[in-house]
Parts: structure tokens; C-alpha cells; sequence
């Protein structure tokens, strides 16, 4: 590959494209399977989540968007970026009608916008509209004039249930599942829609609420105690899907790993705090069983706890080796002298004076004659001009090369550039940089002495 400045900035780009589109075919030539092409509907293949190809994938996708970047008009460029809130409303429109459901029925033939229209009960002409505006963009297809059909991307959007099941259950958290965690983020994402309205005035006055959320729903509570107050149920249980979502998609070696699970003494205490249903330790203890577990959260959360462990593990809370504890976490921790006391995505709904507070009220339960140690897993931000010597899954592998930008751009840094603004709209909370993981940890009484890389990362940190 030509990595050097020698080359236009034009031609290295395309350089890189050639080159890691090269990778990919050759290792699917290997396996004897064609590159899966963009019109049939995904099947999951063996290559398909091959962590040895992720950074041939990121690397194209970096290079293609820089050069979209570079070779478009500015207009055009700037343009299709304003109008991305359309990719929200009509994601939003079509999976709330269950197009994607009604078309996976139809198969590979599609339907009309006819049929569509008689099944769902919308207007065809929007229905064609909304679709054509998908499908200029690679999700969906249109077969013949106002014929769709599903294609590679927009198979993702098919629920867990089919239509039928779908329309008898009004039961949205049923219909959700590990399998379609796009749809859960596109509920997640129109409820951010309605919060955004508020994002401008927010930043400009920062002091007239805590977040934009507020501003919008006109209450001086977090979301958190919001959402547990009647008539908030939907949202609650869309952000309480899409939490499960996410924490399936991390392999069980970032939560043993982060927390070193295989240095632990036998029946050594560890404390998932603001865990949610405790998913994370559902996955920690079926790696080791020989350990105990304790699942904070507020009280609504640790209701739906115990229906998550009574379904899934009634054994482990019968015999007590699984705890699930109310408990505020701005509030003095119970639990004293515990192994390890981790965080999985809370500290990034808080802005740094209550993440401090949270951070502070553990380290108080904590001496230094114990061995205790917090771990909080989450994504780390990078600077744009840091470079990064990991192009992806924590491949460890090569440095960025010329002329993409040094944290990979959009193929690095999207997610979690897109999740800080998530969390401010939501909760002025934010994503952090590692200097900004040590600083928190400094004033609240923890020595940050490791990071375990990864797209969750684990920051390990001691009592000082
Ligand atoms: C983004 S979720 C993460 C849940 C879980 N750690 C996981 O990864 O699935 C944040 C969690 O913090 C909990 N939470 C918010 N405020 C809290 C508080 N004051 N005390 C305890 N838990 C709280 C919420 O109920 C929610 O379960």
C-alpha cells in the first residue's frame, strides 16, 4: 500500500480503496464464498463478523467518505448532511408501520405501494415517497417503478416477530430483540428527534435546565426518575430495549477481562451498580460461578431485575449467590469493602459534577486494607487528530495511513461522536477522553492504573 505523502491526497485515497478492497475479495476467494452483493437480503456469513477483515472494512470506509468529502461540492456535501434528520423520520415512519416486516413476507418479488398502502393504511403516494427517499440511499430497493423489495441493509430493520405476531402483541419490548437492535435504536433515536428541538437553545443557555430533555418535557427531574413515573412507560421501555441491545452485542471477555474476574478469590463480592437488569453479571457469572454478585439499581429497575433473573436464573437469587439491591448511587454505597465495584455505561449519562458524586459515594465504601478496585466500561472519545494505532475491533494492528483522518473519521469515531451528542440531548451527561477518565477519577479519590481497549473499554482504577 502507498502510505507516503509522495501521492495526491486524491490518488492515496483511492489507493487505500484498491489496496483493502483487494484484502477483502482475496479472503473471500479463499473461502470460496462471492462478496455478499449490496440487492440480496442479509444471511449471515462466516466472514461476514471476521474481526481479522475490520480494518480492510474501516479503511475503505474511511477512505470512500474522505473522498466523498473531497471530490463533492461543498454545497452538496454540507447539503446531504442537513437534510439528515429525513434519515430518522423515514428509518422512524417505516419500521413504526412494520414495512420491513410486511416486505420480508413478500420476499424477494417486493410489493407495490399499493399493497403497502391496503396493509398498513397509509397513503400510497407517501408510502412511494418515503421509500424512494430510503432507497437512493442503499436501503431498500426499488424493483420497478413503486415496487420495493428489501435489500442487504434494510433486512436489519425486520422485527424479532412476524407481522401477524406483531399486530396481535401490543407489547413493543416483545418485538424487540438482539436481532433487529437497529429497530430498537430507531425508536431510540425519534425520541432524540423530539429532545433535539431543544439541543440549540440548550447550549446557548446552558443554565436555564440540566439538559435538553428537560427543556422539552418541561420537568426539573433527570430522565431517570422521569421515566419511572406513570405514562412514561413507552419510553422508558424503549430506552430499557435498546440497553439490552447494546449489552448483548459485547463479547463475555470485556466484562471477565475488564474486571479480571480469573484474579478473584472464590465467593469475592462483585457490585454492578446502576446494572440495569444485571445483564452484564448474567453473562459474568455463567464464566465464573464461583464468585457473588450484587445488582444495584433504582426501585423500578431492580422490579424488572427480578423478572429478567426469575426467567432466566431463579436459582441464582433463590440461593443468594445473586443479589438485586435498591439503591440510589448518589447516595453512600452500602456495600463495604467489596472486590470490584463496576459501572457499565452510567458514568456517561452524568456530567462531571454528579459522575464525581457517584464515583466519590463508592470510593467511600472502600478502605485501603481492602483490595478493591472500580472498573467502569465505556467507549473512550478520541481526539479527531490523535492518531490511533487500532483500526478496529481491537485488531492492535497498523497505523492510520495517509491522508485519512487520524482517528479514522466516521469509521472510528462516528458512534461514539454520535453517542456524546445522545448524551448531552439527553442528559448533559457526555463521552469522556482518557485524560478526562484519569481527571475524574482524581477528584474522586481513584488512581486510574490501567485501560483495556476494545469498543467497550474497561478504565481500572484503585483507591488513592
Ligand atoms: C444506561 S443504563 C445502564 C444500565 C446497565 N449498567 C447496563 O449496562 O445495561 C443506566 C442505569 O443507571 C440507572 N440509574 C440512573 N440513576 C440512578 C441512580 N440515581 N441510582 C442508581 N441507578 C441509577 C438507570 O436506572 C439505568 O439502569
Amino acid at each position: 500500500m502507498a502510505t507516503t505523502q509522495s501521492l495526491d491526497p486524491l490518488s492515496a485515497l483511492v489507493n487505500i480503496i484498491s489496496t483493502q478492497t483487494a484484502i477483502l475479495q482475496t479472503a473471500y476467494a479463499k473461502n470460496n464464498t462471492k462478496f455478499p452483493s449490496i440487492d440480496d437480503s442479509f444471511q449471515p456469513g462466516p466472514l461476514d463478523f471476521d474481526p481479522s477483515l475490520t480494518p480492510a472494512r474501516n479503511l475503505i470506509v474511511a477512505a470512500a467518505t474522505q473522498l466523498i468529502a473531497t471530490v463533492d461540492s461543498p454545497m452538496g456535501f454540507v447539503y446531504s448532511k442537513i437534510g439528515g434528520l429525513y434519515d430518522t423520520v423515514t428509518l422512524g415512519f417505516v419500521v413504526d408501520v412494520d414495512i420491513p416486516d410486511i416486505l420480508n413476507e413478500a420476499g424477494p418479488e417486493g410489493l407495490h405501494v399499493d399493497k403497502l398502502s391496503e396493509v398498513t393504511g397509509v397513503d400510497a403516494s407517501y408510502i412511494a415517497r418515503v421509500m424512494r427517499y430510503l432507497a437512493t440511499s442503499h436501503i431498500f430497493k426499488e424493483l420497478s417503478p413503486d415496487v420495493f423489495a428489501h435489500n442487504r441493509l434494510s433486512s436489519h430493520l425486520t422485527k424479532a416477530k412476524s407481522f401477524k405476531e406483531i399486530k396481535a402483541d401490543l407489547c413493543f419490548m416483545s418485538c424487540i430483540s438482539s436481532s433487529c437492535s437497529h429497530v430498537s435504536s430507531i425508536t431510540r433515536s425519534e425520541e432524540l428527534l423530539k429532545l433535539s428541538t431543544a439541543f440549540i437553545p440548550f447550549l446557548k443557555n446552558s443554565k436555564q435546565a440540566s439538559a435538553p430533555f428537560n427543556m422539552v418535557y418541561n420537568t426539573p427531574e433527570k430522565m431517570w426518575e422521569w421515566t419511572e413515573k406513570p405514562g412514561n412507560e413507552l419510553v422508558s421501555r424503549k430506552f430499557t430495549a435498546t440497553m439490552q441491545n447494546i449489552g448483548e452485542m459485547s463479547p463475555p471477555e470485556v466484562f471477565t477481562n475488564g474486571i479480571e474476574a480469573d484474579m478473584l478469590k472464590s465467593n469475592a463480592i462483585v457490585v454492578d451498580v446502576g446494572g440495569g437488569t444485571g445483564t452484564a453479571i448474567f453473562t459474568i457469572k455463567k464464566a465464573f460461578p464461583n464468585l457473588r454478585y450484587i445488582v444495584q439499581d433504582l426501585d423500578k429497575q431492580i422490579v424488572a431485575a427480578k423478572k429478567f433473573w426469575d426467567e432466566n436464573d431463579p436459582e441464582a437469587i433463590k440461593s443468594g449467590q445473586v443479589q438485586l439491591q435498591a439503591h440510589n448511587f448518589l447516595h453512600p454505597q452500602p456495600i463495604k469493602g467489596a472486590s470490584v465495584y463496576f459501572l457499565r455505561m452510567v458514568i456517561h449519562n452524568w456530567p462531571d459534577v454528579e459522575a464525581q458524586k457517584i464515583l466519590s459515594s463508592i470510593r467511600s465504601a472502600v478502605d485501603f486494607n481492602t483490595e478493591s478496585k472500580l472498573v467502569i466500561f465505556e467507549m473512550l472519545v478520541k481526539h479527531v487528530s490523535e492518531a490511533t494505532n487500532d483500526l478496529g475491533s481491537g485488531s492492535g494492528e497498523g497505523a492510520v495511513p495517509y491522508p485519512l483522518l487520524p482517528n479514522l473519521g466516521v469509521a472510528g469515531a462516528g458512534l461514539i461522536t454520535s453517542l456524546d451528542m445522545s448524551m448531552l440531548t439527553m442528559y448533559n451527561g457526555k463521552e469522556r477522553t482518557l485524560a478526562e477518565y484519569a481527571q475524574l477519577g482524581k477528584e474522586s479519590g481513584w488512581k486510574l492504573v490501567d485501560v483495556k481497549a476494545g469498543e467497550l473499554a474497561a478504565f481500572v482504577y484503585t483507591p488513592m
